[in-house]
């Protein structure tokens, strides 16, 4: 068997100009990466060093450019096993320095190609630590790149980035998530079975909860609290998804439904922001959000520090030092991130529901929370005994 010769990133074939404008006018020139054209969204920076395929494949990405502050992107190329979904989510992509060749047993071909055939307009060969540094200094803002050997002026760029949406306000799960109720067996015997509303699920969840013999029927996001009892679950689960928590008024709804009834639930990252305000917390928008693979997060019911993923731009306001009353009895942050103090866990005291802003599923990333699943599990047995 010979080895399939090493891919040619598109950037290496031909050089295309390109220019990424943030909404404040500050422009960076580059050369195209992946598709060629123009594409509008949410500047966000990601510090995984690795893990961009999951990361492109997330829905929660849905309507942000993702710039990589890892200055060399592309080198594993892309397989055809790591997908988090059925394609690359992300509006754009912003790297400083593409791999030229893609090395790994299991590429199937180049980054750059995959980008540019799933029609994913990207930026290469600009300063990423100087656009990061932007972002932090002054918040995640909206952003257009655009590529091709005749561009606008200035101006006229700017002015059509400044009339795209905004990602505050918006509500994003519904174009992602699946239309149709589907379900992953449980790996090895059944003990469980668990309702998951899709907001935008990654393919890894599901796939935890099969490991620890929980079998997973996962339903639309505009589930009601019918569609989930039909399944006859053991507990319910809400995933993770893009967009503003504000706006997700029906899946507060039917949360509140099932907190009601008292069935044990587990949230991953949306699906923390929803118990947040099922519980009566706000959430708001963080200045610049959180996205890697390297976050500090501290267990407060353990004391255990954990490092986790993350892919989050929003967050749940409650406080800290206290437990809160709410209408479903007493409930506290459970965990906080180390580097600013946001809330990244709750945990109800009298009701079987908890949830995480960050991973647990880990794709990409370290494995450190996975105990979470655990303990979804055993909150289910719990109920049952
Ligand atoms: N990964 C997620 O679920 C993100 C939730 C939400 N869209 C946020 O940005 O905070």
């Amino acid at each position: 068997m010979t080895a399939p010769a090493p891919t040619k990133p598109r950037s290496w074939r031909e050089r295309v100009p390109a220019v990424l404008v943030l909404e404040d006018g500050r422009t960076f020139r580059g050369e195209a990466y992946g598709a060629i054209g123009e594409t509008f969204g949410e500047a966000v920076f990601n510090t995984g060093m690795s893990g961009y395929q999951e990361t492109l494949t997330d829905p929660s990405y849905h309507r942000q450019v993702v710039v990589m502050t890892a200055p060399q992107i592309g080198n594993t190329g892309w397989n055809d096993e790591d997908d988090e979904s059925k394609q690359i989510w992300v509006a754009g992509y912003v790297v400083r320095d593409p791999a030229r060749v893609a090395s790994n047993w299991r590429a199937k071909r180049s980054l750059d190609e995959e980008l540019a055939d799933q029609g994913v307009v990207g930026i290469s060969g600009i300063d990423t630590r100087a656009l990061t540094r932007h972002l932090r200094e002054r918040g995640a803002m909206r952003v257009g790149i655009f590529s091709g050997e005749r561009l606008a002026e200035p101006a006229e760029l700017l002015a059509r980035v400044q009339q795209a949406p905004e990602m505050k306000g918006a509500d994003l799960c519904a174009e992602v998530a699946t239309t149709e109720t589907y379900v992953v067996p449980a790996i090895g015997a059944k003990k469980f079975t668990v309702a998951a509303v899709d907001l935008g699920i990654k393919g890894m969840t599901p796939h935890r909860m099969a490991e620890r013999g929980i079998e997973v029927h996962v339903l639309p996001a505009n589930a009601t609290a019918e569609d989930i009892y039909a399944v006859n679950p053991d507990g319910v689960f809400f995933s993770n998804g893009p967009g503003d928590p504000a706006t997700a008024d029906h899946q507060v709804a039917v949360l509140r439904e099932v907190l009601g009834r008292g069935t044990p639930f587990f949230g991953i990252c949306f699906g923390n922001q929803i118990l947040g305000r099922a519980l009566g917390f706000g959430t708001y928008k963080l200045k610049y959000g959180h996205r890697g693979i390297n976050q500090p997060v501290q267990d407060r019911t353990t004391g255990k520090v954990e490092v986790t993923a993350h892919n989050h731009g929003f967050a749940v306001e409650a406080p800290l030092d206290k437990v809160s009353d709410t209408p479903f009895g007493r409930a506290e942050v459970s965990h906080v991130c180390l580097n600013d103090d946001v809330v990244e866990g709750l945990q109800c005291l009298d009701t079987p529901a908890f949830s995480v802003q960050y991973h647990p599923e880990a794709a990409a990333g370290p494995h450190d929370a996975a105990y979470l699943f655990d303990r979804f599990a055993q909150l289910m047995e719990g109920q049952r005994a």
